[in-house]
């Protein structure tokens, strides 16, 4: 396992994150146990606030909080003086309860109900990204019906294919989400918004997908996203004050991987930003990016306790943990790799080649494949690393497996954030059906 952030290996041949020996949290909270280096995500929130106020632009850095949203979470962003944005009036309300600012809140998702814009309009929040154009009309009239005009960014497709998985690939044509370039809809937008009483429409807004190494997707994006633009000053006189370039910035899960740094993804950003706007006389827009796995990603360490185990001879050794696809989907979903350690014996030469299978009825409920392990046994703590970024977040109760805890850790204290669900808490919302007078 690759250790970083403020892991390491202590004294006692133990893995320690943030002060706290791994072992200890296992014993104190239990496993399956979500651990955060807290320390890492702010390192990570100031990594990107700082290259951007060397770029001289003016910009906000947006936690896309569909990453890991938790009160706690929302909190420590308001602390690194980020921005936040949701998707759903859950994460909206997750974020007001911590006390997040409602106006520095911007509020994502092709198809926000009704309920969902009048809770965001109700609260302030400072801006609302357009996905289409039904979307466009209902906010304008529910606005309208408050007395109320709210600033909007229109998110555009630019038809960009970001090398990565194709189903969280988001910029390329054929894609659910927002107004596509090529076939005009986006200039329309832009046209159509400026015409409605309740809408100020700021600039625009692409997000070309997730988990990227390189530059050069958004490099394209933002070349196509300016070239609209200047169509949309020539048309409608429009001027942006906002560019929004979106999330997707990839991090380290195993060897092979090779995230950049955040510093150099704003300046692809910001040079091509620079560069596109003097060539085509256009003043500088305020530059948004919305990170959310780059942020929490590889903060992240899931602790699970070894059980049984099954050698096919020839073939395979499984070796299961109390976890799997309900605290880590991303494996079933997208067959994401992830690298491995046993917490307990982090100095132990790694000389089986094992497989690591969850406890979920389903085959393919499997959290790594061909992992080396010091021979796992019985009670082992195995700590599966960089799972901090959609763990949590797309965690579930199938097979009625109740949510691990959460805890951040930080100069050797541990503090609970999300305490580990119930068996009470599965069945809170159950009702019995009324028996039958037959
Ligand atoms: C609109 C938007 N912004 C930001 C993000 C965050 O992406 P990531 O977690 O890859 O940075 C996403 C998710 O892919 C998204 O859909
Ligand atoms: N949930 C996905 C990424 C989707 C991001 C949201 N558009 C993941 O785990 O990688």
């Amino acid at each position: 396992m690759y250790l970083h952030g403020t892991s390491r290996i202590n004294q006692l041949g133990h893995l320690e994150i943030g002060g706290c020996d791994a072992v200890k949290l296992a014993q104190d909270y239990g496993t399956p146990l979500y651990v955060y280096d807290e320390e890492l995500i702010r390192n990570k929130c100031r990594a990107y606030v700082t290259a951007f106020q060397e770029s001289g632009f003016r910009f906000q850095v947006t936690y896309a909080s569909k990453a890991f949203c938790t009160m706690a979470m929302c909190a420590l962003i308001e602390e690194e003086g980020l921005s936040l944005d949701v998707v759903s009036g859950g994460e909206l309300y997750t974020a007001l309860s911590a006390g997040y600012p409602a106006d520095k809140i911007h509020f994502h998702g092709n198809n926000k109900s009704p309920d969902e814009i009048v809770q965001a309009l109700d609260a302030n929040i400072g801006c609302f990204v357009v996905d289409n154009f039904y979307e466009l009309e209902l906010l304008n009239a529910l606005a309208c019906e408050r007395g109320k005009r709210v600033d909007i960014l229109l998110r555009t497709t630019p038809g960009v294919e970001a090398h990565t998985h194709e189903y969280i690939s988001t910029g390329q044509q054929d894609s659910k989400f927002g107004f596509d370039i090529k076939s005009g809809q986006a200039i329309e937008a832009i046209s159509r918004s400026l015409a409605l009483p309740g809408l100020h429409l700021l600039g625009v807004h692409s997000h070309i997908g997730s988990q990227i190494f390189e530059t050069d997707g958004f490099v394209i994006a933002i070349k196509l996203l300016i070239e609209l633009l200047a169509d949309a000053k020539e048309k409608d006189g429009f001027e942006p004050t906002v560019l929004n370039v979106g999330g997707g910035f990839g991090i380290r899960y195993v060897d092979g991987d090779t995230p950049l740094e955040p510093g150099d993804y704003v300046r692809a950003i910001t040079s091509t930003v620079r560069t596109e706007c003097e060539s085509r006389n256009m003043s500088l827009p305020e530059l948004w990016i919305e990170p959310g796995r780059s942020i929490v990603g590889d903060a992240g360490t899931t602790l699970y306790t070894v059980g049984s185990s099954k050698t096919i001879p020839g073939l395979r050794k499984y070796v299961a943990v109390n976890g799997g696809m309900t605290d880590n989907l991303r494996p079933a979903l997208y067959q994401a790799q992830y690298e491995a350690a046993l917490a307990n014996r982090m100095n132990e030469a790694e000389l089986e080649i094992v497989s690591i299978a969850g406890k979920c009825c389903e085959s393919g409920d499997m959290l790594i494949w061909d992992v080396s392990l010091p021979e796992p046994k019985a009670g082992d703590i195995l700590a599966v690393s960089s799972t901090g970024a959609y763990g949590y977040a797309m965690s579930n109760n199938y097979n009625r497996i109740a949510r691990p805890a959460v805890i951040f850790v930080k100069d050797g204290e541990a503090t609970e954030v999300v305490a580990r669900e119930t068996m009470q808490d599965l069945v809170k919302n159950d009702k019995l059906l009324q028996k039958q007078n037959r």
